[in-house]
């Protein structure tokens, strides 16, 4: 298959794998649209996510794919169409729906977002305000001990529970990802979402993070939809692959059965 004929709309397969529509999902989006000031960003995507399944979301810049990432979140609404997560309506959720949804949810974004005169244990911690909103989960001092106990061991599995006690502030890219990866696990959610989760991170520290991000989300059986530049990433880490490319979802099949250069058709 080339790499031009992958990204053409004959070869286009979103939603039509029979797996797809038969699987126990986690998220399912239909009909999905968002417009930013009259300007298109995507229209009629479709797809589900079955559970435990990682999927890479790729595509050039400025295709959609965190504006589609912040749909399914509930960040912002869609214009139309329906995304349920976990059971869920998120377009046109109430926030108590939106909110306990979240929750069950663990995000790493690209810039970590760790709160840098925190200690990394606090950081941890604070993976927890989903479930337990309030000022208790603000800080590892005023924190119940099973949680302060959650966030060592979630510290441990990404190997830095001997710098707990560090800020955050004086951390490497590379170990500030794994805080944040921590953060995210720390609540055991059903979901783990990542948005380029390597961007920041030179080439070795990204890769020690792709490898240790989804070893602990196969571990949980976690259902994982991350957005990668990085195609060999992708193709590795990504057991389905979503292509956005001129407002459509132009690619949605298994990542056994692409190549590098299948992908590379979707920057053309
Ligand atoms: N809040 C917003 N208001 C207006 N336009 C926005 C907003 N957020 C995103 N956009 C626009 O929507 C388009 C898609 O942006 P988005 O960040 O989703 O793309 P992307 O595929 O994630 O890009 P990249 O790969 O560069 O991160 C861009 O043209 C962007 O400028």
């Amino acid at each position: 298959m080339t790499a031009q004929a992958q990204a053409k709309p004959t070869l286009v397969i979103a939603g039509a794998e029979p797996s797809a529509s038969v699987l126990p999902a986690d998220i399912r989006v239909s009909g999905l649209a968002k417009t930013f000031g009259g300007a298109k960003i995507f229209a009629d995507v479709s797809f589900a996510l079955p559970r435990g399944e990682a999927t890479a979301i790729v595509g050039a810049n400025g295709t959609g794919k965190s504006t589609l990432l912040r749909c399914l979140i509930g960040l912002i609404q869609a214009d139309a169409g329906s995304v349920q997560v976990l059971g869920t309506e998120v377009v046109g959720g109430t926030s108590p729906a939106l909110r306990a949804m979240r929750a069950q949810m663990g995000l790493v974004s690209q810039k970590h977002n760790l709160v840098p005169r925190l200690s990394v244990l606090s950081n941890v911690v604070q993976g927890l305000l989903g479930k337990h909103p309030g000022i208790r989960h603000w800080s590892q001092s005023f924190a119940p001990a099973t949680s302060r106990e959650a966030a060592i061991t979630a510290l441990e599995k990404v190997g830095l529970a001997h710098l707990a006690s560090r800020r955050a502030d004086r951390l490497s890219g590379g170990q500030s990802q794994r805080v944040a990866i921590a953060r995210a696990l720390v609540g055991r959610p059903n979901i783990l979402i990542a948005d380029e989760p390597t961007a920041s991170l030179d080439p070795a520290a990204g890769e020690d993070v792709m490898e240790l991000f989804f070893s602990l989300a196969r571990q949980e059986g976690v259902t994982v939809i991350f957005i990668s530049h990085n195609i060999d990433h992708a193709l590795e880490y990504g057991d389905r692959i979503l292509g956005l490319a001129d407002g459509t979802m132009q690619l949605d099949t298994r990542a056994s059965t692409l190549s590098v250069k299948d992908l590379r058709g979707l920057y053309d």
